[in-house]
């Protein structure tokens, strides 16, 4: 049994216009999302800004209530619940289930709370009596490599870097069964980024990990996931084992993702554009495939007809009418 189950996720905004503030058009942020996190995994979704990603996370978190579709969650011991519906009350409970980790270190902490109350917050609220928590503050001050001492400094004291593991101590403290961790690296210097994503490595083999890792680019997820779901305009275009996925790409935004990826070789030609154009307004996306006017495969059915997602013989699927003659470009 799957831990996640996403199916035909939605979630659509609704214009309003006119004195009467009437129902004009709708933004569709998140439009058929489906996909699968097994225990232990961790899945990518990957896209530019405005793709919908956050949208989908913050569903999943029940910060916002879909328009539609199911989001089955399956706690270790328990049943499944559909988070997509879950009276907002009922949700409590799980809360502690599902943890996040944010982009931004410095804004998602405290400046006024020592260290160790910003991460044993969640235990307290919990109501775990002060003995255990001092004793969990010790073992996730551990896990995430920081020495005793931080507890009783103010996190104005840390890196960046070690803010970010800050706020994985306090998203570990209650035993999560999942993570969603929204760029959890972009904020941070490329340097830093390895440090973080290595500790991430670690608390994977370590705790077993299951996460839902979102990144606007494909720089920092190939080493961290073991699938990727690349979104454009609030759809998966493509998903595959992370390896086939860099190795032999299928859909073309994929491949102009992979393309913009910066070279290990600094000798190398700079970071380039994702690709031609801007990303398609979800309120007016453009008819057939959504990305046909970036896309320098185009021929006149893209134009017309919305491509499926049909399955790969690598394991993946991907939503393209020329996938199967196209040969892009990888990385190895
Ligand atoms: N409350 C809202 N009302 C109307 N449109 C919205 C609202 N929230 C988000 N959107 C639109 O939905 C689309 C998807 O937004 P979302 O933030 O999920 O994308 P994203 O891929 O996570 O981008 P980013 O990386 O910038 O957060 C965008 O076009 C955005 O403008």
């Amino acid at each position: 049994m799957n831990l996640l189950e996403v199916q035909d996720l939605q979630k659509h905004y609704p214009i309003h216009a006119g004195l009467l503030r009437r129902e004009v058009g709708r933004v569709r942020a998140v439009d058929g999302v489906s996909f699968q996190i097994a225990r232990g995994e961790t899945l990518a979704l990957v896209g530019e800004s405005g793709c919908g990603k956050t949208t989908v996370s913050r569903c999943i978190l029940r910060a916002l209530t879909p328009t539609s579709g199911a989001i089955r969650f399956t706690p270790e011991n328990g049943r499944a619940v559909d988070l997509a519906t879950l009276p907002k009350r009922q949700m409590r409970p799980l809360r502690r289930h599902i943890q996040m980790i944010f982009q931004d270190p410095y804004a998602s902490l405290n400046p006024r709370m020592m260290v160790g109350d910003i991460i044993t917050e969640p235990l307290k609220v919990n109501g775990v009596p002060a003995a255990e928590r001092r004793e969990r503050l010790m073992e996730l001050l551990e896990l995430v490599q920081m020495p005793p001492g931080s507890r009783t400094r103010f996190p104005h004291a840390f890196s960046g870097g070690q803010r970010q593991r800050i706020g994985i101590a306090r998203a570990l403290a209650l035993h999560p069964q999942l993570i969603v961790a929204d760029e959890p690296v972009s904020a941070l210097d490329v340097s830093v980024q390895a440090q973080i994503i290595n500790l991430l490595l670690d608390l994977q083999d370590r705790l077993g990990l299951s996460m839902l890792f979102v990144a606007h680019d494909l720089s920092v997820v190939r080493h961290v996931s073991d699938r990727v779901a690349v979104m454009y305009v609030g759809r998966i275009v493509e998903v595959a084992p992370t390896d086939a996925l860099y190795r032999a790409p299928r859909h073309p935004y994929t491949e102009a993702l992979l393309a913009a990826v910066p070279a290990p070789d600094p000798n190398r030609q700079h970071r380039r554009r994702v690709a031609q154009g801007e990303v398609a307004d979800p309120a007016r996306p453009p008819p057939g495939c959504a990305f046909h006017p970036r896309c320098p495969y185009t021929v006149d059915r893209c134009r017309t007809e919305r491509p499926e997602l049909a399955a790969t013989e690598s394991g993946g699927w991907v939503s393209c009418h020329r996938a199967r003659e196209l040969e892009l470009a990888g990385v190895r």
